[in-house]
């Protein structure tokens, strides 16, 4: 089943060398990609206030898998995400999980932005049909830097990388899951994009494409480092894909293009108003 093929991938790109700090899952790994399955394959997810657990609560078997991945192979992990429901409410979900080596949850983050598109013929997918928008933003620290979360849809928002790059994060993580019609539009400009304003590293992690699913998966985990150059990609096949965040590379990248200082806040104030 998927645990099982989950806790594969993350043993072995846990055994490649030299070893990687952090590891990445996509979107939406342990159901069909389908507004009709979320409910079905929802579980349980702890809550986590000031990147720690909030003791008491409950977890479904895919978090309980996560934790050992994340403890077995003694790694960062980012769990990709899965359909979460909520106590009290039965709300679902769209809910990613961050784990330190020693499998304790460091961050919870829930998609903010519901992809609710149509492009007629194409792809139409409406996953406020049943499920609910999360209401905060997410980053965790780490020994080798502050790395902000979003899911999939949420590239599509400047403003939560923006936030990111500008409260320390090092990298903006997606676990996504495009699809072939706006995959080859836009999955490789959106990371290049997010990356290039902000002078930091993106990555996005999408699940392989199935040939018998209803959702055709796009395919290509991605890494885009700061200065907006691909440095790893996948193919729509199941692989794992392999980037070093240097944070001496994004800090001369700043000094040689000091946008990140230059910005007239005085002059644009703030964008929502
Ligand atoms: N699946 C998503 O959330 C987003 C997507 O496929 C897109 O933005 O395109």
């Amino acid at each position: 089943n998927n645990i099982a093929v989950a806790r594969k991938a993350v043993a072995a790109a846990a055994a490649s060398v030299p070893k990687p700090d952090l590891i990445v899952l996509p979107e939406v790994w342990n159901s069909p990609y389908a507004v009709t399955a979320f409910r079905e394959y929802s579980e349980r997810v702890p809550a986590v206030k000031d990147g720690a657990e909030v003791a008491g609560t409950t977890e479904g078997e895919s978090i309980t898998a996560l934790r050992e991945m994340a403890r077995d192979a003694g790694v960062w992990l980012i769990g990709g995400s899965i359909p979460e429901i909520e106590d009290g409410t039965e709300n679902i979900y769209n809910t990613l999980t961050a784990y330190n080596p020693e499998g304790k949850i460091v961050a919870k983050h829930r998609k903010v932005h519901l992809f609710d598109i149509d492009i007629p013929g194409r792809q139409t997918f409406k996953e406020s049909e049943t499920l609910s928008a999360g209401t905060w933003l997410t980053s965790f620290e780490a020994p080798f830097g502050k790395i902000g979360v979003g899911i999939c849809y949420d590239v599509r928002f400047p403003e939560m990388a923006m936030i990111a790059a500008r409260q320390g994060c090092v990298a903006m993580i997606y676990p996504a899951a495009f699809n072939t019609t706006t995959g080859p539009m836009h999955w490789t400009l959106l990371q290049r994009s997010r990356a290039n304003d902000n002078q930091i590293y993106v990555a996005m992690c999408s699940p392989a494409r199935h040939p018998g699913a209803a959702y055709q998966a796009y395919g290509h985990s991605s890494v885009v480092n700061p200065l907006g150059d691909v440095v790893a990609e996948a193919d729509e096949t199941e692989a794992i894909v392999y980037a070093d965040i240097d944070t001496d590379m994004l800090a001369t990248t700043r000094r040689n293009l000091p946008v990140t200082i230059q910005r007239r806040f005085d002059v644009y104030d703030d964008v929502s108003k």
